[in-house]
């Protein structure tokens, strides 16, 4: 999809500090007097309340819940992303289809054909950070905001999504950045990297 906007993903597993840079990307884009349209997946439609309630009720099969993520996107993609893009906005996502890649392919589905539906109608990001940290970091991170972890969040399923994320490492739109350091640090390279692929 050819669009006059920017569109970036930022990913990782829970705990890395998407939220957390996402804003503060966002604030530093408007700062540059850019029109932000900033947004998470699972949604706050419909299908992404429906899946973020079985975070604490107990998951889905894979097959269900692959499918209600594939609705919420493409209502995603339909109503807010597309537009937005259109419009030459910069869009910036706390997770995307990367994530249907890394955790439902950690229940077993091909992470590759997954990224085949989606990209069947969900536009490719021009630029994807991997928020990089170790799983028991990451875990530590989630209770040190007070969360105890959900169903999502089981130690080694998270250990085989990060490794899903770290596969897309080689590409050229992906930039893993490690979230060891502080949070400003962090911002710092993210904002580096994004400056240089803004347009003027
Ligand atoms: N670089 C950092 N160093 C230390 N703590 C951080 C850093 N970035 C974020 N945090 C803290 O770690 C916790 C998790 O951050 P945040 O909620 O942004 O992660 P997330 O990747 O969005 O998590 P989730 O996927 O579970 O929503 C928060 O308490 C946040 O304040
Ligand atoms: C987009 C997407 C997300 N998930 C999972 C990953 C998280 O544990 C939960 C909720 O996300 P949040 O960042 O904690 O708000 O949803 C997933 O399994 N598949 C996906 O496509």
């Amino acid at each position: 999809m050819n669009h006059s906007g920017l569109f970036i993903v930022l990913e990782g597993i829970d705990g890395t500090g998407k939220s957390t840079q996402s804003g503060l990307l966002a604030e530093w884009f408007r700062s540059q007097g850019r029109e932000v349209v900033a947004s998470r997946e699972p949604t706050d439609g419909p299908w992404g309340a429906k899946i973020r309630a079985t975070a604490l009720s107990g998951r889905l099969s894979p097959e269900e819940e692959l499918d209600l993520f594939l609705k919420d996107r493409r209502q995603h993609v339909e109503e807010l992303i597309a537009p937005a893009l259109a419009a030459g906005k910069v869009v910036i996502l706390d997770r995307y289809y990367f994530s249907t890649m890394a955790y439902q392919g950690s229940r077993g589905f091909d992470p590759a054909e997954i990224r085949r539906q989606n990209e069947a109608f969900a536009p490719r990001p021009d630029l994807l950070f991997i928020l990089d940290l170790d799983v028991d970091s990451a875990l530590a991170r989630i209770g040190g905001r007070g969360d105890t972890a959900n169903e999502f969040e089981k130690r080694d399923s998270l250990a085989k999504c990060r490794e899903i994320f770290m596969a897309l490492k080689e590409e050229p739109f992906v930039h893993v950045v490690s979230t060891d350091e502080g949070p400003e640090k962090v911002q710092a390279a993210i904002r580096e990297i994004a400056a240089a692929h803004a347009p003027a």
